[in-house]
């Protein structure tokens, strides 16, 4: 396999999916060395079929809003490999969603929920849909009509969707309702449910959590403790959430957070109680963190990201490519140690090269983020043994899982001079599973 010939080739055939070409690119120049010690693979032409999703469902999504008048949005799922599990990856609801972007979310997926060590295929859906501004019933209303066309496509062993930008434990609850009403079936179908039915415990605060102990495993290769330490963190929704609340837990000072209006920077640190705040403010007023800066008299910025500001760690938890290779420079220029991507694909190709050839610790989202679907694993596993686990049970696990990916980075992705190279240690990781399951079950 030559990945440029390969990348050349779905630029060709996708020329409108920037952010697809981005994550593909991003493995196959990693994942070439080790894909070309197994001939058997060219032969399989495994390559091709791992970068196409197996299939895509595309549909109208129509509904009322709450002035009588009839709405039109897009919905999609990305059923992108399912060789080690069932499809398994989240929903987006924003205004910005389009076929490239979940072409590439669910092709980051298929590697992380590899990484993960469950059996989890990979997937990722979505609508350009924006819950933002939208009343409860309206954002009900249009949950119930997504589902009228999805429910067909999913199944505890066919297709487990979740959360994700715009899909929060409200949407899953009236996507569930939809989906029971129409199967009449009460399974595991969903994950990120609530507590009340089948949800598992630490999911809401799985992927910030999960990203902080991959951080101090990182942290842990230099002998640095994170606590005393600054850390700029973007988006203030769920991921953002929880990567504060671990960060206060172990000694950490979150000072930065935003939203896609601007950020805040609170040089006294976000502390409990003003992430109390930003919690009440974000999931159940829906306001806009400026607010933020208003009630606590500190900087606001419209219009920009933190990562000009001065810390020690940052955490981009927003969206994708958030950090450009300028504001890698000002990151490196300011003294930040350490990089981990609470978000998918935050870094562009150019930041993370700043990032990798100052020699800091970065990992990518497939590893770092990957807390989140792991826990949703376990969530299906509960929901499978009709049990609850205990939340000190779920935490052990999603620590654990961590440690696993952190390991098999190190395992992979050591280059001779010692930096571990995390994309490269990630990315070949979560590909030899895959591939793997994909040879031994055939050309299908
Ligand atoms: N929820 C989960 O379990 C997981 C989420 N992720 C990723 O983490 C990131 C955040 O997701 P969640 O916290 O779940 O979503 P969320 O909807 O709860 O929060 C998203 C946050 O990002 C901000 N944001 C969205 N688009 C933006 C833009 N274009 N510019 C600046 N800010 C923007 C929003 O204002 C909000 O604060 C996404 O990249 C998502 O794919 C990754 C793994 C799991
Ligand atoms: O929990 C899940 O199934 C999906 C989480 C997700 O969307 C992600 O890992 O990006």
């Amino acid at each position: 396999m030559k990945a440029s010939e390969v990348i050349a080739n779905l630029q060709r055939r996708f020329p409108n999916e920037p952010e697809y070409i981005q994550a593909v690119s991003q493995v196959l120049g990693t994942i070439e060395e080790e894909y070309n010690k197994h001939p058997e693979f060219e032969k399989a032409n495994l390559i091709e079929r791992l970068c196409i999703p197996d299939r895509i469902i595309q549909f109208r999504v129509s509904w009322v809003d709450d002035k009588g008048n009839v709405q039109t949005n897009m919905g999609y799922r990305v059923q992108h490999n399912n060789a080690i599990g069932p499809y398994k990856g989240g929903l987006r609801y924003h205004k910005s969603v389009n076929l490239g972007i979940l072409k590439f979310l669910a092709f980051e997926q298929t590697f992380k929920n590899s990484l993960t060590t469950l059996p989890m295929g990979g997937a990722k859906g979505g609508s350009d849909f924006s819950p933002r501004g939208k009343s409860n019933n309206e954002v009900m209303r249009f949950c119930q009509a997504f589902m009228t066309e999805l429910y067909r496509h999913m199944g505890p062993d066919e297709d487990v969707p979740a959360g994700d930008i715009g899909v929060g434990g409200r949407e899953v609850g009236y996507l569930f309702g939809m989906y029971k009403k129409l199967t009449h079936q009460f399974q595991g179908v969903l994950t990120g449910k609530g507590q009340e039915f089948g949800g598992s415990l630490i999911r809401p605060e799985a992927t910030g959590y999960g990203n902080v102990y991959f951080l101090c495993n990182m942290l842990a290769t230099k002998g640095i403790d994170i606590k005393g330490k600054t850390v700029l963190v973007s988006g203030s929704g769920n991921v953002a959430q929880y990567t504060m609340e671990k960060l206060l837990q172990l000694g950490a000072k979150p000072v930065t957070c935003s939203d896609s209006d601007g950020y805040i920077y609170d040089p006294d640190g976000i502390d409990r109680e003003k992430l109390d705040y930003i919690m009440e403010l974000k999931n159940v007023e829906r306001g806009r963190i400026k607010e933020y800066a208003e009630k606590y008299g500190v900087k606001y910025v419209a219009g920009a990201k933190p990562w000009f500001e001065k810390a020690d760690i940052a955490l981009p938890s927003a969206t994708q490519n958030e950090i450009n290779e300028e504001a890698a420079k000002a990151l490196i220029a300011n003294g930040v140690i350490a990089v981990s991507e609470g978000a998918n694909m935050p870094s562009t190709p150019e930041a993370i090269k700043v990032f990798q050839d100052a020699k800091i610790l970065y990992s990518p989202g497939k590893a770092a983020n990957a807390g989140g679907v792991a826990v949703s694993g376990l969530e299906m596993s509960q929901n499978s043994e009709r049990l609850k686990w205990s939340r000190e049970e779920v935490d052990a696990k999603l620590h654990d899982i961590m440690n696993d990916i952190h390991a098999n980075c190190v395992k992979y992705g050591t280059e001779p001079d010692g930096y571990v190279n995390y994309v490269k240690g990630a990315n070949v990781a979560g590909f030899l599973k895959v591939a793997k399951a994909m040879m031994a079950q055939g050309i299908v």
